[in-house]
């Protein structure tokens, strides 16, 4: 059933006449300055912190900047209805939450927080692998849930990470191919820090029976021990694309691939029997220099858009920018660091609000420049500018 999600505006304007005023901005561009004020630095510096010199982090928001919309008068764009269906997934909106690792830098509840958030507005989350809470505690908020792959070496471990999402309910699964390895990162390699090294993100592998099998003592014992273990299974890893058929064979649910970023590798998502891609850059976090994943959307879009679904995340922070990306091609958009910063200023309120804010403005915009589905929008309605 559609929502008007646009009625996040009068409830606070009402609110205002009582006195009240919202927990923080609904300035989703500016929410990053207020986070940087308000949260302590190794967590506000791990979530806003990209690859090497940022220059990919800072293309992503500029090729939003340079696409604008051309708004339609007389439209009768009165009732809108946001509703989509991803991979069997009947969204209220186009929006699905990213997946983010470790939250609990941020926040002490970490993505039990944010999975409420989510589920009291009917979004999905897409739960990392490297969660905080393991996929069954976060089972308990309920809500849609997508589960977020980093690929193991050790393919007991997998099976059994995958076999206890699939019995917690998680519905698609989302591998994430650009992060095998971590990506140079000044801003934590100048702090030397990372969330992992304090076994921060890791209870899915810690809580699993199979991975725990493979430790001489349990990481409660020897933590440092269990975080190299880790270490060494999850990343500086070495797959190839002939091996997404042993994924499959453990996964009876969609399976979409993340970050990619050239044609040709959407193309071979298609060949491998995918269901679906996130057209990404892991937020400029990964390769320094690579192009902005908006300027990647159109060309893969236009390859493998009507055989695979076709999803987007890297740079989206309004609602104007989910109006941009989805007549880029994009079915709908991951949103990332912006409900991070909204859940380290006010937990699962703060994700609410961040959230309520993205739906609000794209509801309201997208009736304001005359459209009233996300079916109707097509790169007719965008300028380079
Ligand atoms: C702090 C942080 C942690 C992340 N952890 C993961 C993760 O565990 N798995 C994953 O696939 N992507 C992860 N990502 C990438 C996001 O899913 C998403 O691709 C990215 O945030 C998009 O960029 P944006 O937030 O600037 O829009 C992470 C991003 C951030 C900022
Ligand atoms: C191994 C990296 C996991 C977290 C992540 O994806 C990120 O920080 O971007």
């Amino acid at each position: 059933m559609a929502t008007r999600f646009g009625d996040y505006q009068s409830e606070i304007y009402l609110h205002g006449l009582a006195g009240t005023k919202p927990p923080f901005t609904t300035d989703l561009a500016a929410l990053e300055e207020e986070a940087a004020a308000r949260l302590p630095e190794d967590g506000f510096g791990y979530v806003a912190g990209g690859a090497g010199s940022g220059a990919t982090m800072r293309a992503n928001r500029e090729a939003f900047d340079r696409w604008k919309i051309v708004p339609r008068m007389l439209a009768e764009a009165t009732d809108r209805d946001l509703t989509t269906t991803v991979l069997g997934d009947e969204l209220p909106a186009p929006v699905l939450l990213a997946p983010i690792g470790a939250q609990t830098i941020v926040h002490p509840d970490g993505e039990l927080a944010t999975a409420r958030a989510a589920a009291s507005l009917g979004l999905p989350m897409i739960l990392s692998t490297v969660s905080s809470h393991s996929v069954e505690a976060i089972a308990e908020a309920g809500g849609s849930r997508w589960f977020q792959l980093y690929w193991p070496s050790d393919a007991e471990v997998c099976a059994s990470i995958l076999g206890r999402a699939r019995n917690a309910g998680y519905t698609a699964l989302v591998v994430t191919l650009d992060t095998w390895t971590m990506g140079w990162r000044p801003r934590d390699l100048d702090r030397a820090y990372v969330p992992f090294l304090n076994g921060e993100g890791l209870a899915i592998p810690f809580s699993d029976p199979v991975f725990r099998s493979r430790l001489a003592k349990s990481p409660e014992e020897d933590l440092p021990a269990a975080m190299l273990a880790w270490m060494s299974m999850f990343t500086g890893t070495d797959f190839g694309w002939h091996q997404l058929s042993l994924l499959r064979e453990l996964w009876s649910g969609p399976i979409v691939l993340k970050g990619v970023q050239h044609a040709d590798d959407a193309r071979r998502a298609v060949d491998a029997g995918m269901d679906g891609i996130v057209v990404s850059n892991h937020g400029g976090r990964q390769v320094d220099g690579a192009l902005a994943a908006l300027d990647a959307l159109p060309t893969i879009a236009g390859a493998v858009g009507d055989r695979i679904e076709v999803l987007f995340d890297s740079g989206v922070r309004t609602g104007a920018d989910v109006i941009k990306a989805l007549a880029l091609g994009a079915k709908a958009v991951l949103y990332g660091r912006p409900y991070a910063y909204g859940l380290g200023l006010a937990g699962e309120d703060g994700v609410r609000h961040v959230l309520r804010c993205l739906l609000a403005e794209l509801y309201i915009t997208l009736g304001l420049a005359g459209y009233r589905t996300p079916s109707e929008l097509s790169p007719s309605l965008l300028r380079r500018g």
